[in-house]
């Protein structure tokens, strides 16, 4: 089952080995399609998300932490389907 919160301390920690995860390997065999591939799956996922409409949760807690001002409680938002 897919779990989203397994990278939460970011991809290198999401599995057992640090590079389990690397999609498209490094080095000199690393896929050349990357690019096109990175491409392809931002576009797929701009036609989804443009169906739902983005709001923020009441329950959102304002409290940036870090150099990126990260939200320390996460960033719970509500979406809706727009039905287009
Ligand atoms: C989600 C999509 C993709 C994933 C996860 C993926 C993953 C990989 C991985 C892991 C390798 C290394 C294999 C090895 O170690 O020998 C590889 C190699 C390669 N990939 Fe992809 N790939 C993807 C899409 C594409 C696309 C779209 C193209 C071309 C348009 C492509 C062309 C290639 C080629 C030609 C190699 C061989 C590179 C070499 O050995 O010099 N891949 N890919």
């Amino acid at each position: 089952m897919f779990n989203p919160l397994r990278f939460t301390d970011g991809v290198s920690k999401a599995a057992k080995h640090p590079n389990a995860l690397l999609a498209f390997s490094a080095g000199p065999r690393v896929c050349i399609g990357q690019n096109l591939a990175m491409l392809e799956a931002k576009t797929a996922m701009t036609l989804i998300l443009q169906r739902f409409s983005w709001s923020l949760s009441s329950d959102y807690k304002y409290a940036p932490v870090n150099l990126s001002l990260q939200p320390q409680y996460g960033l719970p938002i509500v979406v809706n389907a727009l039905h287009v």
